[in-house]
């Protein structure tokens, strides 16, 4: 392998420019690691279906080096499904700016057009009556014993009367949660009718990787948010408390964890906290881990992120099982929600994140995507309310009420 042909220290930008010059086409990723926006394609990443994506990358960014591309990337985002879509590139341009703070989100979002106020029409995909239904479905599942879990989601299309612009809907989402990982994917595929880009602000963490220490932060087990503080405190102590949310968080701890401990020399499990966004509660637990060996390419942060992909917190137990109940009780395929979204470099490090609190648009449209993890116990009605309560993050952006 030949060494960049500049070595020169990365320039570093401030956050909020970063924020106010994304347009749509380029990639935008910040987390509390950092803030990175990418430019141009140098290489698309071949990413069939049924293929390593990791693979493929780890090819891309050993040709971009010989090419001469200073510490190149691959940034992009990853569907749910093993037939879902992929869009991955090596971007011809990265800037990187430190983690965005309040400030950063404030002064990008000023700036930003008033396009919230437009009007829209919602309509649900499919009806909610019938997302009771698929949940009383999938609880008969449980009760045969096919599944422990499956996480059922639903979708809202979002109708605008202009064009939506991305943009200001990313500024807002960064300004709401500063502590997101708010991003921004052009996913438009060879013969889409007009451009499109996936945009949310995940607060879940698949992996994150930097030398030989990765992280990863799954969470499962959520009420929403109250604008009152006593009831959220009686929220949040019931949420410490209930049975069913534990239950439904450790199957997602005990996955994550088994998928894991091969590639660590140690893997710190502790018990799980409640940590809240600007719409919900959730429980979270912060697993941290030191990789056995660092330069396996099964180490990387894509490879991992693709063998720990789907987690129940998305899919269910056992997955397999799990993603045929989704198949035969979810009338739209989830596409780019429930998948990963983030970047990797050519030593491995890099974020994905589970692609949740989305959304994609297209013209004047933007569908919305939320789920909510079905076990026994579950009440189909609170799942329903559970996903109306995640669709907020995405509704307060867009200026819409439901
Ligand atoms: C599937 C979603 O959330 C997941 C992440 C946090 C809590 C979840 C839950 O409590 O069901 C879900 O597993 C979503 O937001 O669409």
């Amino acid at each position: 392998m030949s060494s960049p042909v500049l070595a020169r220290p990365r320039p570093q930008y401030d956050a909020a420019d970063l924020l106010t010059a994304y347009l749509p086409g380029s990639f935008y990723y910040s987390s509390p690691r950092g803030t990175l926006l990418a430019d141009g394609v140098h290489a698309a990443v071949p990413a069939a279906a049924g293929t390593s994506r990791a693979g493929a990358a780890t090819r891309a960014l050993a040709d971009a080096r010989a090419a001469g591309l200073a510490d190149p990337i691959v940034a992009g985002a990853i569907g749910f499904g093993p037939d879902d879509e992929a869009s991955l590139v090596v971007p011809a341009l990265v800037r990187r700016a430190p983690a965005p703070d309040e400030t950063t989100a404030t002064s990008a979002a000023s700036s930003a057009s008033a396009s919230a106020r437009a009007s829209r029409v919602v309509t649900p995909q499919p009806d909610p009556a019938d997302y009771v239904a698929a949940v009383r479905k999938a609880l008969l599942h449980i009760e045969t014993g096919d599944i422990d879990k499956v996480v059922l989601a639903r979708a809202l299309d979002v109708t605008a009367d202009a064009p939506v612009s991305v943009p200001p809907l990313l500024a807002r989402l960064a300004r709401a949660d500063p502590a997101a990982h708010a991003f921004a994917v052009d996913v438009t595929a060879p013969g889409d009718p007009a451009a499109r880009t996936l945009f949310g602000a995940s607060p879940e963490l698949l992996i994150s990787r930097r030398g030989r220490t990765v992280t990863a932060n799954p969470l499962a087990g959520s009420r929403p948010r109250s604008a009152d503080d006593v009831q959220n405190r009686a929220r949040i102590d019931d949420l410490r408390t209930a049975a069913k949310d534990r239950a439904e968080h450790d199957i997602v701890i005990r996955q994550v964890a088994d998928v894991l401990r091969p590639f660590c020399s140690d893997l710190d499990v502790p018990e799980p906290e409640v940590i809240g966004t600007p719409t919900m509660w959730h429980l979270s637990t912060r697993i941290t881990g030191t990789l056995a060996d660092p330069a396996d390419p099964a180490s990387s942060s894509l490879a991992l992120a693709e063998a720990l992909h789907p987690t129940p917190a998305v899919c269910g137990v056992p997955t397999t099982t799990a993603r045929d109940v989704i198949a035969e009780l979810e009338p739209a395929r989830r596409g780019y929600y429930a998948g990963l979204v983030g970047w990797t470099d050519a030593d491995g490090d890099g974020e994905w994140v589970v692609t949740i609190r989305c959304a994609e648009a297209s013209g004047r449209n933007v569908r919305v995507h939320a789920g909510a993890g079905i076990v026994a116990g579950s009440d189909p009605e609170a799942e329903l309310a559970e996903t109306r309560a995640k669709f907020r993050t995405l509704l307060d952006a867009l200026g819409v009420t439901e």
